[in-house]
């Protein structure tokens, strides 16, 4: 039985796919793995017991990955699970603002009387917007979330122009055609009425947008950051606004700083928050940690390679161990030393770490605990488990 804990809301789409007989929820402070959304677990010790956690949605910058690599714990995310959802929510909050709508709607609602069709038409003027059609949207970074927005920009008759100097291939196939592809990143910033951020947080993108790239953008332009709070620097946004250097800011991170600003349109984090991303990003999450669990098979992790093989002998060994030369050759001599043959082997490695798993169908048990002792003595093994055909 695994013991899985979860924080935040959790769609039931994905938890009711835990059976019973396997999986325990939410039933022990001893955890096997963590399901989570955004839990700050930036200061959490993980017990020896911790095998995998999963974030349910697309940024882990709340997970403490090198603690995660430090044990062995496997991490893993549901990238483009509510890609769909923030696309819309861009597209929505783009709209809001070159409409007026946010004044507009405070006006009917100001106004409900009985000459009110009068005052309406008089006001009109006040809330003339702009169309997004023609306009420049620039879009930085275009994996899951960026290409989908860039995509639809072009649907929208926008001229689009995409940043992305370490894009994956399988991201740019996603990409139209039609988006011109960014020389660099100043041409980018020069030319866009939209400006959208679809990029990880991490330390290298803290604050990549700050004052000298605002500095290049048009006077008139609109930034939106629907990415992470930290990868744009509100007080450069803020003297930015202050001194009509920037039109609009639209943010899905509330800051108190930039709150009640005519200007500013925030959101309180709602990207992902739709039922049908929510049931798509805990589908992902649980599918994902059982084939995990059970299987040993690594999807979508975001520090261990990706690992997805039909479970076809009796056993199953893994070990996630250091990227270094002769782990194979230490790890079969000790299936030797044991006379267990081994019927498959596949390793794989990511950055500084690799994931072996080795697949017999004869295996001594009595010796079980002995010889996962011997495969953890190696200098460089950082974690093992054994695994029986389910
Ligand atoms: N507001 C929300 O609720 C919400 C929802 C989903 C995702 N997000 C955020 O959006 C981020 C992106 O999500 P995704 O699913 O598209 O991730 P992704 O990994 O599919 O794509 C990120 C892309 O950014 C590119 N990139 C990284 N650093 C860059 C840089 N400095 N300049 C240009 N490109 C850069 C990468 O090459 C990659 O193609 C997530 O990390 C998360 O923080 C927010
Ligand atoms: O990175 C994500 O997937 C989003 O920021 C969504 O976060 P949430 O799951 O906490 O809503």
């Amino acid at each position: 039985m695994y013991q899985i804990k979860t924080y935040n809301v959790i769609s039931q789409a994905g938890l009711k796919e835990l059976t019973p007989d396997q999986f325990a929820l939410n039933q022990s402070d001893q955890a096997d793995a963590i399901i989570l959304r955004s839990e700050n677990l930036l200061n959490t010790n993980f017990s020896s017991q911790v095998k995998a956690i999963v974030r349910a949605g697309a940024g882990y910058n709340n997970i403490p990955l090198d603690q995660a690599n430090e044990k062995g714990i496997a991490v893993f995310n549901t990238p483009g699970g509510n890609a769909n959802a923030v696309k819309e929510l861009v597209f929505f909050m783009m709209g809001v603002c070159a409409r007026e709508i946010y004044p507009a709607l405070n006006f009917s609602q100001e106004n409900i009387g009985a000459d009110v069709s009068l005052r309406t038409e008089a006001s009109k003027n006040s809330f003339r917007g702009t169309e997004l059609k023609d306009r420049t949207l620039g879009v930085i970074g275009l994996g899951h979330v960026g290409s989908l927005v860039a995509n639809l920009g072009l649907a929208y008759g926008m001229n689009v122009i995409g940043y992305d100097p370490s894009i994956h291939p399988d991201a740019a196939w996603e990409v139209d055609r039609a988006v011109k592809r960014a020389s660099n990143l100043s041409s980018l910033l020069k030319n866009c009425d939209y400006l959208t951020i679809h990029i990880p947080y991490n330390e290298d993108n803290h604050h990549f947008i700050g004052a000298s790239k605002l500095q290049m953008l048009k006077k008139t332009a609109v930034v939106m950051n629907f990415s992470r709070s930290g990868i744009v620097d509100d007080q450069a946004v803020l003297k930015a606004l202050d001194q009509k250097e920037l039109k609009f800011y639209l943010s899905d991170f509330p800051s108190a700083e930039l709150a009640g600003r005519p200007d500013v349109l925030i959101t309180p984090h709602l990207g992902g928050s739709t039922r049908e991303a929510e049931h798509t990003a805990a589908r992902m999450a649980v599918r994902q940690l059982k084939e995990f669990l059970l299987n040993g098979n690594l999807i979508n992790s975001v520090n261990l390679p990706e690992i997805n093989e039909p479970f076809s002998t009796d056993y199953r060994v893994t070990i996630v161990h250091h990227n270094i030369p002769n782990m194979l050759g230490q790890i079969s001599s000790i299936f030797g030393d044991f006379s267990i043959n081994i019927d498959r082997l596949s390793n794989r490695s990511k950055g500084d770490l690799a994931y072996t798993m080795v697949e017999v169908n004869d295996f001594p048990l009595a010796k079980k605990e002995e010889f996962l002792k011997a495969l953890q003595a190696i200098p460089s093994t950082i974690r093992t488990r054994f695994l029986e055909h389910p």
